[in-house]
């Protein structure tokens, strides 16, 4: 059975989109990692599987998933490439995702630039999660870390200097530290200025990625906290720029950037067995 996909990036955080609403494929770990797989699939930092809503006020429904086949609470850039895709097929510009961390309100900027609401940080350390209760704000690890959920788990190291950092050698041990019992996003910052950072993300289940949206919202957030960030910040990625702004009013947390269409394409489902 030939299923059609969209292939689509946030600054270099590449995504398969499947829209599951017309296809119903099953999914497994093994059919998973074989798509999301550079050499023997299609490739992408996530899979990203559309369906038709659950809750009545959104207009669709999104799971995330890592080419470990784990499934994320959220994905930043994702939600903004589901949302220009939604944008292309309905021509509206503003829409709500429902996702496992809750009603994502999105807006489209323009034809390459989308808004998302990513809804309220949590810190408590049963919301993270964390393995027991301690300071999410300086973690009893080297470097006393941050610790936040953006609907998925993230932890902020702030550095002096990112090009002294090895975020794989540091990412892939950090990941599975059992004090993050369902693992974690890792993020490295160096503040420029209150308003600009340069972040780096080892992201949960995918490695190093060139952009990490909701890993520049939890970098926000933890700067804010810890006094060294305005609630406005530009944050530099390998893969490009995005805009973060933590509302004081509402508590959100709102994320502006680039998305690209890369290309579409139809699979054969039968050669990914599951
Ligand atoms: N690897 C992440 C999910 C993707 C996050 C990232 N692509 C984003 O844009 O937020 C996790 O397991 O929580």
């Amino acid at each position: 059975m030939d299923i059609s996909f969209s292939k689509m990036h946030g600054i270099g955080n590449d995504f398969v989109i499947i829209d599951n609403s017309v296809n119903r494929i099953q999914l497994n770990n093994n059919r998973i990692a074989e798509l999301c797989d550079r050499r023997y699939g299609i490739g992408c930092d996530q899979l990203i599987i559309l369906s038709a809503p659950k809750d009545k006020k959104a207009d669709v429904y999104v799971r995330f998933f890592n080419p470990g086949g784990d499934e994320a609470g959220a994905c930043g850039n994702g939600s903004r490439c589901v949302t220009a895709w939604l944008h292309d097929k309905f021509q509206r510009k503003n829409f709500t995702l429902q996702t496992s961390a809750g009603l994502l309100p999105t807006e489209v900027i323009d034809a390459f630039t989308v808004k998302v609401n990513m809804g309220q940080p949590k810190m408590n350390w049963r919301d993270i999660p964390l393995q027991r209760d301690v300071d999410s704000l300086y973690l009893p690890l080297s470097g006393e870390p941050a610790a936040v959920s953006m609907g998925n788990p993230h932890v902020t190291f702030f550095v002096e200097d990112l090009s002294t950092v090895d975020p794989v050698f540091c990412g892939q041990v950090l990941e599975k530290d059992p004090l993050f019992p369902e693992g974690a996003n890792i993020g490295f910052v160096q503040m420029l200025d209150r308003q600009n950072m340069r972040v780096r993300v080892w992201e949960r289940g995918a490695g190093l990625t060139l952009a990490c949206g909701s890993g520049a919202c939890a970098s926000v957030v933890n700067a804010v906290r810890r006094g060294l960030a305005d609630r406005y910040c530009e944050v530099r990625m390998d893969g490009g720029n995005l805009i973060v702004e933590w509302d004081e009013a509402s508590n959100d947390v709102l994320m502006t950037g680039p998305v690209h269409f890369s290309f579409t394409g139809q699979f054969n489902l039968d050669h990914y067995p599951l």
